[in-house]
């Protein structure tokens, strides 16, 4: 559920920005239109880069929708021997596009240069075919439907239509669930293709593509940096974030260490797997956190809190009162076994309900301590939390 609202945010925004981006671009077209030439011939070297820099962070999507899109600016723009072809076959180009991102929605992200990127160029070539043979058999069924004289409204939907809503619908759905920011820009891609199909973006397609593959490298960016950033199992930011962040933290905070309790019986009593939902559900309760703390899985059990231009008390008073809704709460469990149908109708679940408790060490940074001078002295303060009992916040 947390991983919809964040999917749904995520596509959201994106579609948002992108769509307020081409529409200041459309409201201000004279001052663009008259660079166009740069754009023009900055355009190929855009391509380049799109593609040589997503093939280098693994994220083929990307990579092939930028080496498709660059054929095709190729094609429209120089007399190639398939240009004509393709300007005969509009329809064709415009189904196999989308049908393309449909795919590249579908399969994960790997490398370019692999035996799965062959595999993934052996699967676009066949949205062409499968392309071909829709508009075919679309055509068939149109001409029987006149033929015997039945009138279907929707017919002259099929051809494009169809496809264009259901691959929307299913990068849709693709987008809200996985939040990956990847299958956002194919669904923003189809959108786009789609409006230029109608001739909705009156833009030349130098200005619509150079916005396009701009976001698709902005997408890498952002993608690789929360890939290093985050933490995979909590989605909290990791240890190389906190670094960061106390390089930009100004000289007042206070720096709290936090640790699961007795976590390592846990793990030997309910198992790994179990471990890590614990760890999950810890995460997302610290995130509760209230005067301005950030949260950050330090490593293993441990997470840490800073809170910039807090006082002592302060920090301690809402790590209290952190520790005791842990305390208090009970973590539903997840069986990773299926239920047989007998145990759910008679109401019984394989879940099991725990509780954790957590310990905390909490520090202010004085005057002749820097970060890491502090950080070791939070720690030294949750050794003494452990010390004096567990489940409390030492100072
Ligand atoms: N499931 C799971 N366990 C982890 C992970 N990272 C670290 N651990 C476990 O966390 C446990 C940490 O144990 P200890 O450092 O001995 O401490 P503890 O059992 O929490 O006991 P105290 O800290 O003294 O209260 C070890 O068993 C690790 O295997 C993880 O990502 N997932």
């Amino acid at each position: 559920m947390e991983n919809v609202a964040k999917g749904f945010k995520a596509t959201l925004s994106s579609l948002l920005i992108i769509g307020a981006i081409f529409l200041g671009v459309m409201e201000t077209q004279h001052f663009w239109l008259a660079k166009i030439s740069i754009f023009e011939q900055s355009l190929y070297g855009l391509f380049i880069i799109t593609i040589l820099f997503s093939s280098y962070f693994s994220h083929s999507s990307i990579a092939f929708l930028s080496a498709i899109l660059g054929l095709f600016y190729i094609t429209i723009n120089t007399n190639m021997a398939w240009s004509n072809w393709l300007v005969a076959n509009n329809n064709w180009l415009v189904v196999n596009g989308f049908l393309v991102c449909g795919l590249l929605g579908l399969i994960k992200d790997r490398g370019v240069l692999s035996v799965h990127g062959f595999y993934q160029l052996i699967l676009i070539v066949l949205c062409g075919v499968t392309a071909y043979l829709w508009l075919f058999t679309s055509d068939v069924f149109l001409l029987f439907l006149k033929a015997n004289e039945y009138s279907i409204t929707w017919g002259a939907y099929l051809p494009i239509e169809v496809p264009l809503f259901t691959v929307i619908l299913l990068l849709l759905w693709r987008s809200i669930s996985t939040a990956s920011l990847s299958v956002v820009a194919l669904l923003v891609s189809v959108l786009v293709w789609s409006f230029e199909h109608y001739q909705l973006l009156d833009l030349p397609w130098s200005i619509t593509l150079t916005i396009l593959v701009s976001y698709y490298i902005l997408v890498v960016v952002v993608d690789s940096y929360s890939l290093a950033y985050r933490d995979e199992l909590t989605g909290l930011p990791s240890r190389r974030a906190l670094k960061q962040l106390s390089l930009s933290l100004g000289s007042s905070y206070t720096i709290a260490m936090v640790d699961i309790d007795h976590f390592k019986k846990f793990n030997d009593k309910y198992g790994h797997d179990i471990g890590d939902q614990v760890l999950k559900l810890v995460a997302s309760k610290l995130s509760e956190v209230k005067k301005g703390g950030k949260i950050f899985r330090y490593g293993g059990e441990e997470f840490t809190i800073v809170f910039p231009r807090k006082s002592l008390v302060q920090s301690k008073q809402e790590l209290e009162r952190i520790r005791k809704l842990i305390a208090k709460y009970k973590m539903v469990i997840r069986d990773p076994k299926r239920q047989t149908k007998e145990e759910r109708s008679n109401g019984k679940s394989n879940n099991k309900k725990v509780s954790v408790t957590i310990s905390i060490g909490v520090a202010i940074r004085s005057n002749k301590q820097n970060f890491e001078q502090t950080l070791k002295v939070a720690d030294q303060a949750l050794y003494k939390a452990k010390k004096s009992g567990r489940n409390n916040v030492s100072v």
